[in-house]
């Protein structure tokens, strides 16, 4: 599985997706052939394999690779993660930050594993709310502990470049388990993503 930040192109994909850029490239009348252009479609191919690798990861793997049983049942919060995706209604990206915290019950998580599953799902054609909801699940699925929770806080481009052309909006979602459900818990978690660390 791919982690690092380039990619194994696959070159049956490549050549596809290159076609498909130069159809993109002549469709809005520029000219395929001109130099800057060349390389272009191969470029376009490339990262938008990049942009959605998450559908050959498996986010629940990825936990599992890296869970430690420890007998530790307080907050565990990793906030302020980048996170860049597209959104599946127009293909253009939407970023911002995520925040993850869960209460464990038997098992931790290695620390990282965390934003890696964010960049499984992200690396998709998707929508805020269904990303915020899958982070939450495979969390939920694979450590079974006493709650989890997901913040996400986004700025989505297909509203700032084009459009309603709303450059300063942002969007929240987010969504709650277990123990987080309770407002007194969920209010501890919003307090600590909010607040400053000092
Ligand atoms: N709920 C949700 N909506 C999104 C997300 N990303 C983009 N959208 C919205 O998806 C909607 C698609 O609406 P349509 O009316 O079919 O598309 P459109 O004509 O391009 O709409 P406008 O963006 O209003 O010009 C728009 O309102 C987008 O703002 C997302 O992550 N979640
Ligand atoms: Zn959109």
């Amino acid at each position: 599985m791919a982690f690092t930040k380039t990619l194994n192109y696959d070159d049956k994909v490549t050549d596809q997706l290159s076609k498909n850029f130069t159809d993109i490239i002549s469709g809005v009348g520029e000219e395929v052939s001109r130099e800057g252009l060349l390389k272009t479609p191969e470029r376009a191919a490339k990262a938008m394999q990049f942009l959605t690798q998450g559908y050959e990861q498996d986010a629940e793997a990825i936990l599992r690779s890296a869970m430690f049983a420890e007998d530790y049942s307080e907050m565990v919060i990793v906030k302020d993660i980048e996170l860049y995706s597209l959104c599946e209604h127009h293909l253009l990206p939407f970023f911002g930050k995520a925040h993850v915290a869960y209460i464990p019950d038997g098992y931790i998580v290695g620390l990282s594993k965390i934003p890696r599953v964010i960049d499984v799902y992200a690396r998709r054609f998707q929508v805020q709310e269904r990303l915020t909801d899958q982070i939450l699940q495979a969390i939920q699925t694979t450590l079974n502990p006493l709650g989890v929770a997901v913040v996400i806080e986004a700025r989505h481009m297909c509203m700032m470049m084009r459009g309603v052309q709303k450059q300063n909006s942002a969007t929240t979602t987010s969504a709650f388990t277990g123990a987080f459900k309770a407002e007194r818990t969920r209010n501890e978690f919003l307090k600590l993503i909010t607040g400053d660390l000092g």
